[in-house]
């Protein structure tokens, strides 16, 4: 039966294939098969894909919406008309250079707008297509002013001088390829890493993942895209302006996006096509604006994730009840073990992680109050303490989400100086945290997955032609997670997105999700939470498993039971202070901790009688 699924998917990818080559040879046909004014507008629909699909890595895959991107495909136009007309060089090596200026500046603009962020991301954006604009209507030099250039030179090749039916043909060439790249980075690391930083900024750091890396990666790649669409268009239409790359064109750029389904390969193709045809089928052409703004209306109303997000959503449950529920990858030999614990084990005794004098401050609220302990190598040391005590804190303050006012760690014995989140993790010490921050987005298994990303990442080159040896290190990933998913117990579907799993899944997936990093000193913020007591037993098992193999582990948990299980050490905290650190015997019997812990039940019971 397994057999038979599996080759069901197989022929569900041999059926998207075809599909696909099916429609571009039919797309392909076209100026044999339509007039000119049909065939312009098709060309049209292949230029706004080529620069959609850059724009749908931006806005959905990295969560930055540029409204001035049509800014670039003018500095693409521009630069390749402006050398074309004056030294008379050819559409290849101008195309080229467009490309090249656009990518520059469009990685100077990354700078500012990744840096930005939040409302103001979109400002930098919208005042970089103004500024461009305004250049080019004043530049007369370089631009020819508000009449443009025109005479712009052909494409040849062998004395050969490209007609509309051939830019036609390469346009959809191109095209093509663009929707190719784009799949290849979301079955990347990537593109995985690219998707978690938008959902989940601090989780993706929690794994290494560097924000402004790949999102200067996106913005390069949508940058080249704009930069060689402007500059085909520039050669086949013979003639630019400064109005063909205003602010309406910014705007119908992200309509196109947004209404095909931002984040899905296919968005562009189907956003172009209705932005593209509808005016001209409505005869709306001097209300295009009125039209768009429209649409925009309905469809974020209505289909918030656009056409192809919402026919994926009703497809998706019905494919998925063919999938199989636990596939495991057959090429891998590897246990969960082998992999996690391929690291010689670390002595008990040695100290891992030395804090002294740890002090945090939030305004007037003095959380973390001289927090001194150490956490042996090998050993589960847990922090408990009631409800306020400082734990979350002090987690956040090892682990670089939080920096302290005052004091020092040390690692391995050597000093740690204020670092960042990422920078913590490519120390080797990881994290899950009190509220689930799973990637929802993505499946079980590319959640795992992107846990591989500081270790297993292959270059972006690599990654966007999936090369056989990218290809090989995805294999890779995936067998790793399957066996990591084995080894924590994981019985649940592993290609279902995260954002369909119960709680207690989440909880395991995302302690799976940090063992992905291969880490030496593990945090875990009340994993036990909403576990049923089959999963809790599951936990203590593998926490078992990770400190016989030298993985230290600090634990904060509410579950007294389970603390006192498998601790080794326990620290306890109040009001931001240690009150006493100690065997886990030791320290649940002491009057003050029972104090900590009790006395303001004691002060409630006391108040009800
Ligand atoms: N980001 C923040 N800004 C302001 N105050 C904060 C912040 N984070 C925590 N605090 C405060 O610091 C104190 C310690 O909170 P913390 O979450 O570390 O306690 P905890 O021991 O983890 O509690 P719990 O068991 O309820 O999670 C609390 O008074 C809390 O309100």
């Amino acid at each position: 039966m397994n057999q038979l699924i599996e080759k069901s998917f197989g022929y569900r990818t041999a059926a998207g294939w075809i599909a696909g080559l099916a429609a571009v040879g039919l797309l392909a046909a076209g100026p044999w098969m339509v007039d000119t004014y049909y065939l312009n507008l098709l060309f049209m629909i292949g230029i706004f894909v080529i620069t959609c699909t850059g724009m749908n890595i931006l806005i959905g895959y990295c969560g930055i919406v540029s409204i001035g991107h049509a800014g670039l495909m003018a500095v693409g136009a521009y630069m390749s008309s402006f050398l074309s007309t004056t030294y008379g060089l050819s559409f290849w090596t101008v195309a080229l250079i467009g490309m090249l200026v656009s990518l520059i500046i469009g990685s100077l603009i990354a700078i500012p707008t990744i840096r930005a962020g939040g409302v103001y991301l979109s400002m930098i954006t919208i005042a970089f297509g103004v500024v461009i604009h305004e250049v080019l209507i004043r530049w007369d030099g370089f631009s020819g002013g508000p009449l443009g250039i025109s005479g712009i030179a052909k494409p040849q090749v062998a004395g050969y001088t490209f007609d509309l039916k051939s830019m036609y043909i390469f346009v959809l060439a191109i095209a093509v390829i663009a929707l190719l790249i784009a799949r290849n980075l979301r079955r990347s690391s990537w593109g995985r890493a690219m998707i978690a930083t938008k959902e989940n900024e601090i989780a993706a750091a929690s794994l290494g993942i560097r924000k402004f890396t790949v999102q200067y990666a996106g913005f390069a790649i949508s940058s080249v895209l704009a930069g060689l669409s402007g500059a085909i268009y520039a050669h086949t239409n013979s003639f630019i302006s400064p109005d063909t790359y205003n602010f309406q064109t910014s705007v119908q750029l992200v309509l196109i996006v947004i209404l095909g389904g931002s984040g899905r390969v296919l968005g562009p193709v189907i956003g172009a096509a209705i932005i593209v045809f509808l005016p001209e089928v409505l005869d709306m052409e001097k209300l295009r604006m009125a039209l768009y703004g429209g649409i925009m209306f309905a469809v974020l109303f209505f289909l918030p994730k656009g056409i192809a997000g919402t026919v994926a959503g009703w497809v998706a449950p019905q494919l998925s009840r063919f999938a199989p529920k636990s596939q495991k990858a057959s090429s891998s030999t590897a246990s969960g073990e082998e992999i996690m614990f391929s690291a010689p084990a670390q002595a008990k005794d040695k100290e891992l992680l030395v804090l002294e004098g740890i002090n945090k401050y939030f305004g007037g609220l003095h959380a973390l109050k001289d927090v001194s302990f150490s956490v042996a190598a090998g050993t589960i040391h847990s922090l408990v303490g009631p409800n306020g005590a400082g734990k979350t804190t002090l987690l956040n303050v090892i682990s670089g989400l939080y920096s302290s006012e005052q004091g020092s760690f040390k690692l391995h014995g050597e000093k740690l100086v204020p670092r960042s989140l990422s920078a913590v993790a490519q120390l080797g010490i990881a994290r899950t945290f009190q509220h689930s921050r799973l990637f929802k987005e993505l499946s079980v298994l590319e959640n795992i997955m992107t846990g591989m990303t500081k270790r297993e990442r292959s270059g972006l080159g690599a990654s966007l032609l999936r090369t056989p040896k990218q290809l090989r290190s995805e294999r890779q990933m995936e067998a790793r997670s399957h066996a990591l998913l084995d080894l924590i117990g994981y019985e649940g579907d592993r290609h279902m997105p995260a954002s369909q799993l119960p709680y207690g899944h989440q909880r395991m997936v995302e302690i799976a999700r940090a063992l992905a990093t291969s880490p030496s000193l593990l945090l875990l913020d009340e994993p036990a939470a909403g576990m049923t007591a089959t999963e809790i037993e599951q936990l203590e098992n593998l926490l078992r498993k990770l400190v016989s193999h030298g993985v230290t582990v600090i634990l904060i948990e509410h579950h007294m039971d389970f603390v006192q299980r498998v601790s080794d050490t326990v620290t306890v905290l109040d009001f931001g202070r240690v009150i006493g650190t100690g065997s886990p015997e030791q320290m649940l019997s002491d009057p003050r901790v029972i104090q900590a812990y009790l006395g303001g039940e004691e002060v409630a019971a006391s108040a009800e009688h």
